[in-house]
C-alpha cells in the first residue's frame, strides 16, 4: 500500500543545509496498523509530512498504491490528499460550525461526489462507530470520545488508501486514548483500513502490528508484534530507553 524507498529530506536555513531524513526505506502492507516512534527531532513529523504530500522530499520514492508521488505538481498532490489519504490529527480538527454529520461528509464535499451517495456513506460510518445519535450535534456539544470517533469516521469517508495519524492520542487520558485506538482497530478489521501513526505513546503503539523506530533520521529498528500487547509494550519501552532517556516522555 505504501512504499518508501531511500527517502532523503533536508531543510535549508540560510546557507546551511540540515539533512533530516537519510535513506529511509520501509513498506506498509494493506490492512496493516503501523506506528513510527523515535526521540524528539528524529524526523517523525517530517516523514509524515512528506508522505502526506505537505512538503516535497529531495530524493527517493514514495509509492502510494504503486504510484510514485515524486515530482507531481501541487494540483495532483492536492487531489491525492483529498481523495486517497485520510487524516487524523492530535486535536482532531473538527469544524465547529458544522454538525458531526457535515464534518464526516466534508472530504466528499471537497471531492464533489453525488449527495445521496455521500449521505448514505456518512450514515453507514456513523452507525459503524456508534455515533448515529449525535449526527446533528455540533463538536462543542459532544464528548471527547465522540469527537475522536467522528474524526476517524471522517478520515474513512473517501475510502482512503491509508489513514495518516499525527499523535492522535497526544494529551489524552488513557480512556480516550483507548477510544481512538479502538476506532482504528475497528476500521482495520471491518473496513480493511491501513493506518500509519506517528506517536510517542508506547501504550498506543503496542496495539500496532509493527513499529518503525527512527533515530537521527534513519530507521533504527522495525519491531513486529508477535507476543502479547503488554510484552510488545515492554519491548518498545526497552528499545526507546536504549535511545536515551529513562522516561518515555523524554523520547517524544
Ligand atoms: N521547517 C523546518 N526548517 C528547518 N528545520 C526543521 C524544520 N522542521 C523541522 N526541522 C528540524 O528537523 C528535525 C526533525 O524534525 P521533526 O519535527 O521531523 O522531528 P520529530 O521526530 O517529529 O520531533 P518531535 O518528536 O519533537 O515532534 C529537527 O531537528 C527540527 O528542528
Amino acid at each position: 500500500m505504501l512504499q518508501v524507498n531511500h527517502l532523503n529530506k533536508s531543510y535549508r536555513t540560510g546557507n546551511n543545509i540540515y539533512p533530516v531524513l537519510k535513506d529511509v526505506s520501509f513498506h506498509v502492507q494493506r490492512k496493516e496498523f503501523v506506528a513510527v516512534m523515535g526521540p524528539s527531532g528524529s524526523g517523525k513529523t517530517t516523514l509524515l509530512n512528506c508522505i502526506s504530500c505537505f512538503i516535497p522530499h529531495d530524493a527517493g520514492e514514495i509509492l502510494l498504491h504503486g504510484k510514485d508521488l515524486s515530482g507531481l505538481r501541487e494540483e495532483a498532490l492536492a487531489s491525492i490528499r483529498n481523495k486517497k489519504l485520510g487524516f487524523v490529527f492530535q486535536d482532531f480538527m473538527l469544524l465547529d460550525g458544522l454538525t458531526v454529520f457535515e464534518n464526516i461528509c466534508l472530504p466528499q464535499i471537497i471531492a464533489k461526489l453525488p449527495v445521496p451517495q455521500m449521505e448514505a456513506k456518512a450514515r453507514h460510518l456513523c452507525n459503524s462507530f456508534g455515533i448515529e445519535k449525535i449526527m446533528q450535534k455540533y463538536p462543542a456539544e459532544i464528548s471527547g470520545g465522540e469527537k475522536q470517533r467522528t474524526a476517524v469516521a471522517r478520515a474513512l469517508m473517501n475510502q482512503p488508501y491509508i489513514i495518516l495519524a499525527d499523535e492522535p492520542t497526544g494529551n489524552l487520558d488513557s480512556k480516550s486514548c483507548r477510544a481512538v485506538i479502538d476506532a482504528f482497530l475497528q476500521a482495520k478489521e471491518e473496513m480493511d483500513a491501513t493506518i500509519f501513526m506517528v506517536t510517542h505513546d508506547s501504550y498506543a503503539a503496542s496495539f500496532c502490528d509493527r513499529v518503525i523506530v527512527l533515530k537521527d533520521g534513519q530507521v533504527y529498528k522495525e519491531l513486529r508484534r508477535t507476543s502479547s500487547r503488554q510484552e510488545f509494550m515492554d519491548e518498545l519501552l526497552n528499545v526507546l530507553k536504549l535511545l536515551g532517556g529513562d522516561n518515555e516522555d523524554d523520547l517524544a
